[in-house]
């Protein structure tokens, strides 16, 4: 059932058209991804769907309601956690979470059991009386993140929740959200620039690139739309270190080397790649082949096959 309705979004600052025809449904109990390059208009849809900003034609609706008009019932479902930290450092955790609660308007017990459910699911319940100017990042990331559900939010809307954070802390926030959706089936937007973290949260997502929808789909879905890539796996016993430029100089339809070691991940365009010519070059080189398999591409290669690799400003 589809909780979050996104249709022909257009937005332009100035000459600069930011979204052009985005279009897409977040279904109700999903963690669903939104990703793209620096700059492809992320923050600027989540200030859409948040109220934060307007837009210039299409509609937007959460949970049946309308974005603007109905924008005050709408964020008292929505649990926005920004991509900067939004804390006051001289306070200590609780200071920090009453405040909040407050302004959710939680007040008495019902405000301290949900201080302290929301330190408990992101672990911070050791370091409660401490100002938040001594924590590290992953804490100040987590009690960001605490501060946004105290009002046990439908919808969750994370903005690069991870940036900074150790895989201790980014683990404990993954736990976190797989806890939001199965206690309470909350339903959540992710937006990261990790691919692999959107690859182990996400079933559904939508690529977004200058404005534009680049992929929008499952992840088989997503991989599909790359499926003319195709990659293979060797390994090879004592390779010459300029290997990997031997692969990219002397066959067709390479496009991509990822070497370790010993271990080698080609791209290739199946259509100009052949593996017979694979096999001869490693027979000239009188190299040893030990293993040679066919592999699905990650959600990162199929990402940058779809996005490109030209820097973004
Ligand atoms: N308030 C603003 N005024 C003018 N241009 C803006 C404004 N906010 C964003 N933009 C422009 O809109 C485009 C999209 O920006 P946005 O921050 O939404 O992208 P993003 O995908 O969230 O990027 P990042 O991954 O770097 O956070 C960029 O070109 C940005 O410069």
């Amino acid at each position: 059932m589809s909780y979050v309705n996104i249709n022909h979004i257009y937005k332009s600052y100035g000459e600069e058209q930011v979204l052009d025809n985005v279009s897409f449904v977040i279904e109700r109990g999903e963690c669903f991804g939104l990703i793209g390059p620096n700059g492809a208009g992320k923050s600027t849809l989540i200030d859409i769907i948040t109220g934060l900003t307007p837009f210039n034609s299409g509609n937007v609706q959460v949970d049946n309601l309308n974005v603007p008009t109905d924008i005050v019932t709408i964020r008292k479902q929505i649990g926005l956690v920004p991509q900067e930290i939004a804390l006051m450092q001289e306070l200590n955790a609780i200071a920090n979470l009453e405040y909040f609660g407050g302004l959710y308007g939680l007040s008495g017990k019902l405000l301290k059991e949900r201080i302290q459910e929301a330190l408990e699911v992101i672990g911070l319940t050791n370091h409660v009386k401490k100002p938040v100017k001594t924590f590290s990042g992953g804490m100040q990331r987590r009690l960001n993140i605490a501060a946004g559900i105290l009002h046990r939010p439908n919808f969750l809307i994370l903005d690069e929740p991870t940036v900074g954070v150790d895989p201790q802390s980014r683990n404990k926030i993954f736990e976190f959200i797989k806890y939001m959706i199965h206690e309470y089936g909350t339903t959540v937007l992710y937006t990261s620039h990790y691919m692999e973290e959107v690859e182990a949260l996400c079933d559904r997502l939508f690529i977004l690139d200058k404005g534009h929808q680049i992929g929008y789909g499952s992840q088989s879905e997503i991989k599909q739309m790359v499926q003319d890539n195709v990659k293979w796996y060797l390994e090879i016993e004592q390779a010459p270190l300029n290997f990997d430029n031997q692969l990219t100089q002397k066959l067709s339809g390479v496009q991509q080397v990822i070497s370790n070691q010993n271990k080698y991940h080609l791209i290739v365009d199946p259509l100009e790649f052949s593996t017979k010519a694979l096999l001869n070059l490693i027979a000239d080189l009188q190299l040893e082949l030990t293993t040679l398999n066919k592999e699905e591409l990650s959600l990162e290669e199929a990402f940058l096959q779809l996005t490109g690799k030209s820097l973004r400003d």
